[in-house]
């Protein structure tokens, strides 16, 4: 065992046992509150950057298993947990998280009182860490921090470099792909969609010229300002076609449409997340994982509703298009890890398809008629 340390920008350090890879990581320091799901968490490409904190206890306990990846290779610069099991006990696990986490050179600290370091980032926010090895000085480790600029690109490193397509019989829908998580794709093949995923820089014209049904924009890491190219798209999109957008998606429906997003405190990262649909007036638990969100001020001066809030903070979670059939959600109705109180959300989205084309034949039969 060797030993490893945590340390803040703010000058707080954890000294705790090494485990997965030895390398050295510099990233975002974030706290995630599932009980379960590491696999999918670690997986998930809106990690790009960061290094996760585990809440919960207790990680690894049912392993790694072939079916739960949320992406084919980790985008997470680092784990961070009080105790990580190496005696994984689950008929699916193939790995320990130990192994799997050394295979992907992803670095991990174990021993951690999380509870004390989750309080560190709740009051100061989130903010730059790095894992590194006793041999540094923390002196030196803060002075690297100093100097070190977190990138901006994550988009451009996690999404998709060619298009490619996952054949079926139904909806044609073009995925803009910022740093898709498996589940997304999941829900429309299950639901028989012809799925094009296109990368994040494609062009409205290249889209167009798909002929899509329905536009998907995916989540995604890092600030959707830092994206502006999908904006100008997707300002050109909204009108077209259907479209719907989850987390880094929603937020860049909202910037095309005029409104505004902030980076958020320490931001929302976990599986039950309680939001509010103001139509129905229902509660759902949501699974989110984000750390901006749309200024809600900001929807005033624009075309869209809001539809949904957070019952933790307030904070946006819903908005939909009062023109054409455009809606978003700030969380994950995929779920992957979580629940899957809000996986309708896709039907709604092919139900707008439908009417749509619908609404689409009627006029052109209409227009046969005058002619
Ligand atoms: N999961 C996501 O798509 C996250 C969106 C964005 N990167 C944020 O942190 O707010």
């Amino acid at each position: 065992m060797s030993l490893k340390q945590l340390v803040l920008e703010d000058g707080s350090y954890f000294v705790g046992e090494g485990f997965g890879s030895d390398s050295e990581s510099i990233g975002e320091i974030v706290f995630n509150t599932g009980m379960t799901g590491y696999q999918e968490i670690i997986s998930d490409p809106s990690y790009c950057g960061q290094i996760v904190t585990f809440t919960y206890p207790l990680v690894g306990n049912y392993g790694i298993n072939r079916d739960d990846f949320e992406s084919v290779d980790p985008a997470i610069l680092g784990v961070v947990v009080k105790e990580h099991c190496d005696t994984p006990s689950n008929f699916r696990s193939e790995e320990t998280l130990d192994q799997f986490l050394e295979a992907k050179d992803i670095p991990g600290i174990a021993g951690i009182d999380t509870r004390k370091l989750t309080k560190i980032i709740r009051r100061h926010g989130t903010m730059k860490a790095m894992i590194t090895s006793m041999d540094r000085p923390v002196s030196e480790v803060l002075e690297i921090l100093n100097q070190t600029k977190l990138p901006i690109d994550q988009v451009s490193q996690v999404s998709t470099i060619k298009p490619y397509v996952v054949p079926g019989r139904g909806c044609r829908i073009v995925l803009m792909d910022f740093g898709m998580k498996h589940g997304i794709l999941r829900e429309l093949t299950k639901r028989d969609c012809h799925v094009t995923v296109v990368p994040y820089d494609t062009t409205a014209q290249e889209i167009d010229r798909l002929k899509p049904d329905g536009i998907m924009l995916t989540n995604g890491p890092g600030d959707p300002k830092n994206v502006p190219e999908a904006i100008e798209t997707i300002k050109e999109l909204i009108g077209q076609v259907p479209v719907f957008g989850i987390c880094l998606g929603h937020q860049l429906i909202a910037l095309a449409s005029g409104a505004d997003t902030a980076k958020m405190k320490f931001g929302h990262r976990g599986s039950n997340q309680p939001v509010k649909d103001l139509k129905n007036g229902k509660t759902y638990i949501t699974s989110q994982n984000h750390g901006y969100s749309v200024s809600r001020e900001s929807l005033e001066a624009t075309d869209l509703e809001l539809t949904q809030t957070s019952l933790n903070d307030e904070s946006v979670e819903g908005l939909a298009h009062r023109l054409h059939p455009v809606f978003s959600v700030q969380y994950h109705p995929e779920s992957s890890p979580g629940p899957e109180d809000t996986e309708n959300l896709f039907d709604v989205f092919l139900e707008n398809i439908q009417a749509d084309k619908k609404q689409q034949k009627e006029e052109a039969t209409c227009l046969n008629a005058q002619i």
